[in-house]
């Protein structure tokens, strides 16, 4: 039996209160392995942003708990969290949240350098994850040099440097031509086949299509969960439920 990385128990999350109340997250359970590749899939505002940064200790459950390895969030300090954070979870940002006064290499090393580790050491390890994303060229680029999809490209190889054991992307193909988003999902499939444990958020059923398991959800709840097929029809199929 693998390592579970990922565990969401009994998980509501309710943003506002009294009459505007919104219910983001019902009672969700989802456990996820190390090793595993989980696509999670829904109509716009089915909760699944909420889902990713629930798990990446980005907000906080209503209710519940999320354990991040066995480690429950809501026992962490501010300080505990941000460390734990740095160190384990990786997370591809729909707007990418790249500081544009940083070359692409210095935006990938910064949270391995604010874990203390050598300045040195981040670099290479930044390099070599720049190098997986295909884009070690533009490293000492600054972020308005580069395209969208080139920025998403670095904010991936942020989210891998370091081989962290959680990577959390929100769509991260959005800004990028399908050959290049296959090869970012085929970067995010290897991260899975070394052992870490993968959620990727996304609207394309061809994407989730890398996956190994496609969780559907619907007004906050997880309606089903299936074994990615790599027929895309199947997978629309499952959410019409
Ligand atoms: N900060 C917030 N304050 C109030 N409501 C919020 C907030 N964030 C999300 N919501 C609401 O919670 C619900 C779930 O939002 P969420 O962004 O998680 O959905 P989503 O499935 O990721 O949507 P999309 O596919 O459009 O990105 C929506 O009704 C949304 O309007």
């Amino acid at each position: 039996m693998s390592s579970q990385v990922l565990q969401l128990a009994g998980v509501n999350r309710t943003y506002g209160a009294g009459a505007t109340a919104v219910a983001a997250l019902r009672n969700v359970n989802l456990t996820i392995h190390a090793g595993e590749f989980v696509a999670v899939m829904g109509p716009s505002g089915s909760g699944k942003s909420s889902l990713l940064t629930l798990s990446g200790g980005l907000d906080k459950a209503t209710s519940g708990e999320v354990f991040v390895e066995g480690t429950p969030l809501s026992g962490l300090s501010i300080n505990e969290l941000a460390r734990l954070r740095r160190r384990a979870v990786g997370y591809v940002f729909q707007d990418f949240n790249l500081v544009p006064t940083l070359t692409a290499v210095e935006n990938v090393a910064l949270p391995r350098e604010l874990d203390g580790i050598p300045a040195r050491k981040a670099r290479r390890q930044a390099m070599d994850a720049l190098r997986l994303v295909d884009i070690e060229q533009l490293a000492d680029r600054f972020m308005d040099q580069m395209s969208g999809g080139q920025q998403q490209r670095v904010a991936i190889a942020r989210a891998i440097v370091g081989q962290r054991r959680l990577i959390l992307a929100d769509e991260p193909t959005g800004a990028l031509d399908s050959n290049t988003g296959d090869s970012i999902l085929e970067v995010l499939r290897g991260r899975a086949e070394a052992g870490a444990a993968v959620v990727l958020v996304t609207h394309e059923a061809r994407h989730a299509g890398w996956a190994d398991r496609v969780v559907f959800l619907r007004d906050g709840r997880i309606v089903d969960e299936a074994a990615a097929q790599h027929d895309p029809a199947v997978l629309l199929t499952g959410l019409a439920h």
